[in-house]
């Protein structure tokens, strides 16, 4: 007799109604494997209240722990994490996180013996050769050109100035900022190339490294200055994660409700905090209070024409938006999307269209024209935020099914309860 095989692909809720709700979103996995790397090279225990327990933080815990590390887990949800000395052999799972990939390399060159490094198949396909190269010019020796690879540590690294290509991405300079002040001269990092995207993420690192009492030098553009010297313990608090709430904004703005997300910082370095302006530029409204940041809609959005170059973290939710739009949407800036854990230029195009929609990628965005959207399967490639705008196409185009809604739980294993609840509590 033949059997169906149950279809394992998630249904994406949908509403005719306002989506009104309050949405506690977890910490930022940006802040929170820099904090983790960060306390790592510290030269005492530090406390990092509210990080992220996602895939992409576990495996820097993970990492760490390998590399000699010690993290204990309070069950409040508070890590108390204590350096000790850095040693190989160690086994690196770097899953598909360009945190991992891209920062851990230049601490195992900390290390005494050898680290190897593997991930997830398709992070083989994620530009990796310049932080490996970079860390070669500044003394490291390193066997393979991508994953896997190995640092054969021995303890120190010389460190200097290197001049890097960071137009694919800003992790290669972040990934090089952040250990560099235990390398023996520091290090110096020019950028040559185009641009470099995402550039709240490098004011990030130096946020963090300036916290941790290390002497950075910004003042000149495309160059970063990092003084030799140790890093003191971390005492911090992590923001919520500003580019995972995004979606739960949008889900007011697609319904014309009223979300909000407390703990919204005052100041930030999250590309994230951009997708107030963005939903404001759309047409929606947004408030600040003591409960949170609110995001209220008609539930009629303009069409926009938006340089989404350092925020391209921000894209897939912004695509989606266009997508159920007023009028069409150019969205420039973000070639380096491609190198993001699918290339997701090419994945909105694929998706929205496979939906009915019109969306044509050009060589640095995607040009959007809302379309009458029809249900269908909607396809993740891996990719986290693929599976949010899958959800929030899904809001307003009933049975739209997501094939791997799981890939969330890289940055936010929770994302279906959140997003369910958020509903219930609407209705
Ligand atoms: O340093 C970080 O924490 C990140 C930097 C950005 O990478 P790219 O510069 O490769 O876009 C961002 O997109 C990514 O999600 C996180
Ligand atoms: C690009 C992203 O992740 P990663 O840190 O793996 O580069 C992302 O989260 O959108």
């Amino acid at each position: 007799m033949e059997q169906t095989l149950p279809d394992p692909s998630w249904p994406a809720p949908s509403t005719e109604g306002p989506v009104r709700a309050t949405v506690s979103v977890p910490g930022s996995k940006s802040l929170t494997n820099r904090a983790l790397l960060v306390a790592a090279l510290a030269d005492g225990p530090s406390t990092v209240r509210g990080p992220l327990r996602s895939r992409d933080s576990t495996l820097m815990a993970a990492a760490l722990r390998s590399l000699g590390i010690t993290i204990d887990e309070a069950p409040e949800g508070t890590w108390r994490i204590t350096p000790g000395p850095l040693r190989g052999p160690a086994a690196v799972d770097c899953g598909l996180a360009g945190t991992v990939m891209r920062f851990l390399p230049a601490l195992a060159t900390l290390a005494e013996g050898p680290v190897r490094f593997d991930g997830d198949a398709q992070a083989g396909t994620r530009p990796l050769a310049t932080t490996l190269n970079s860390l070669r010019l500044l003394g490291a020796r390193i066997t393979g050109n991508g994953l896997p690879f190995q640092v054969h540590g021995t303890g120190r690294l010389l460190g200097g100035d290197v001049a890097v290509d960071a137009s694919k991405s800003s992790q290669f300079i972040s990934g090089l900022l952040l250990s560099g002040a235990r390398f023996e001269q520091g290090v110096v990092v020019r950028h040559l190339g185009t641009a470099i995207p995402s550039l709240p993420h490098i004011e990030m690192t130096v946020d963090l490294l300036r916290a941790a009492g290390v002497e950075v030098d910004d003042a000149t553009p495309e160059t970063w200055r990092v003084a030799p010297g140790t890093l003191a313990s971390l005492d911090m608090d992590i923001e919520p994660d500003l580019s995972n709430a995004a979606p739960f904004l949008a889900a007011a703005a697609v319904t014309g409700g009223s979300v909000t997300v407390p703990g919204w910082p005052q100041r930030t370095t999250q590309a994230g905090d951009a997708i107030r302006e963005i939903l404001a530029a759309m047409g929606a409204t947004w408030h600040r209070t003591a409960d949170g940041l609110t995001v209220t809609s008609t539930g009629h959005l303009t069409g926009v024409d938006l340089d989404l170059h350092d925020v391209g973290e921000l894209t897939p939710t912004v695509a989606a938006l266009a997508a159920l739009a007023d009028g069409p949407s150019t969205l420039r800036g973000v070639a380096h999307l491609r190198g993001h854990e699918t290339d997701r230029l090419a994945a909105l195009e694929q998706e929205i269209n496979g939906l009915g929609g019109a969306v044509t990628q050009t060589e640095d965005g995607l040009f959007i024209t809302p379309r009458a959207l029809h249900p269908g399967h909607w396809h993740c490639y891996a990719d986290h935020r693929m599976a949010t705008a899958g959800a929030l196409i899904g809001l307003r185009v009933p049975g739209v099914r997501v094939d791997d809604i799981t890939t969330t739980a890289k940055t936010l294993p929770a994302f279906t309860q959140l997003w369910t609840s958020m509903l219930d509590t609407s209705r």
